[in-house]
């Protein structure tokens, strides 16, 4: 399968290393979007990617999937043209809280939205459990180092936020985009809970998720390694964007 990736921050190279980096067996990344020529030049050698500052010609480019790795606002501007012409696979899923935007992507005549789980696991437990309607509470609670989540220190683990969703990921879309796919698999951006600590303690980005409804209840809490390129993202954001790409090739799907 031919790739475009769009970002080639921690999560992009990660999977540049890992896939191009190792001659991977049925995936490949052709092509690389980019706002800055100069800065990413260097992996046009290295990875044997061509880079593009125009998206018309990136989209033209012959590849089969669109996987991003950019940022919130990158997917807001630039999704409804991707959407059109290419299957894609968002990280910044925290775009989706947009409703305008979720229509557009969701509408009949646009191509198919990959949407890892990213930072935490379990969304295949609440998609069952909201199956019959009666899936009643989802509670994200994350803990992650003071420094990625505040810019003052603070001596004390602190409580920033508290709140819904929908406010989560508009404070915090650099930490929260884990808050909008646990809504999408649940029970939507109003009615699911968040809880984000702020701990000068902490050396993991840790979520814990809470799930009540008839099913009975869930409690699952992921510990994650930062990626060290940037400790705001967890390592499993960046794996779980590489696993689901090779899932994508096999016909036994487990658990989605
Ligand atoms: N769902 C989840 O669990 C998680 C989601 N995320 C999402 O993944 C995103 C990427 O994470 P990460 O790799 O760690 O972030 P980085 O900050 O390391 O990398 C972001 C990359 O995106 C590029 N970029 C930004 N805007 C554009 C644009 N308009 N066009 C092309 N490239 C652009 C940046 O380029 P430049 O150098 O020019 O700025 C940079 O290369 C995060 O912003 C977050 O939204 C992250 C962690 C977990
Ligand atoms: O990587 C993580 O732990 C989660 C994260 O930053 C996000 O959801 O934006």
């Amino acid at each position: 399968m031919n790739i475009g990736l769009v970002g080639s921050g921690a999560i992009g190279q990660y999977l540049l290393k890992n896939i191009n980096g190792k001659t991977h067996e049925h995936l490949n990344i052709r092509s690389v979007f980019v706002r800055n020529y100069d800065k990413y030049k260097h992996l046009e050698e290295q990875y044997n990617v061509e880079l593009f500052t125009d998206l018309k010609k990136f989209l033209a480019a012959d590849t089969d999937l669109i996987v991003e790795a950019a940022n919130v606002e990158t997917v807001k501007t630039l999704l409804p043209d991707i959407i059109k012409e290419k299957d894609t696979m968002l990280i910044s899923i925290g775009a989706l809280a947009d409703e305008g935007l979720l229509k557009t992507v969701t509408a009949e005549n646009s191509k198919t939205l990959h949407l890892p789980s990213g930072g935490i696991g379990g969304l295949d437990l609440v998609q069952n459990a909201r199956a019959l309607g009666n899936l009643e509470k989802v509670t994200l609670t994350t803990r992650k180092p003071a420094s990625s989540l505040v810019d003052e220190p603070v001596s004390a683990e602190t409580t920033v936020f508290k709140g819904k969703a929908r406010e989560a990921i508009d404070k915090f879309p650099r930490n929260m985009n884990i808050s909008i796919i646990l809504s999408l698999a649940g029970l939507g951006i109003d009615k699911t809970e968040v809880v984000l600590i702020a701990d000068p303690e902490a050396d993991k980005n840790t979520h814990t998720i809470n799930i009540s409804g008839g099913f009975g209840d869930a409690e699952l809490t992921v510990s994650n390694n930062p990626l060290p390129e940037n400790p705001k993202t967890s390592a499993l954001a960046a794996l779980s964007v590489y696993a689901t790409l090779e899932r994508m090739a096999e016909n036994v799907k487990i658990g989605f």
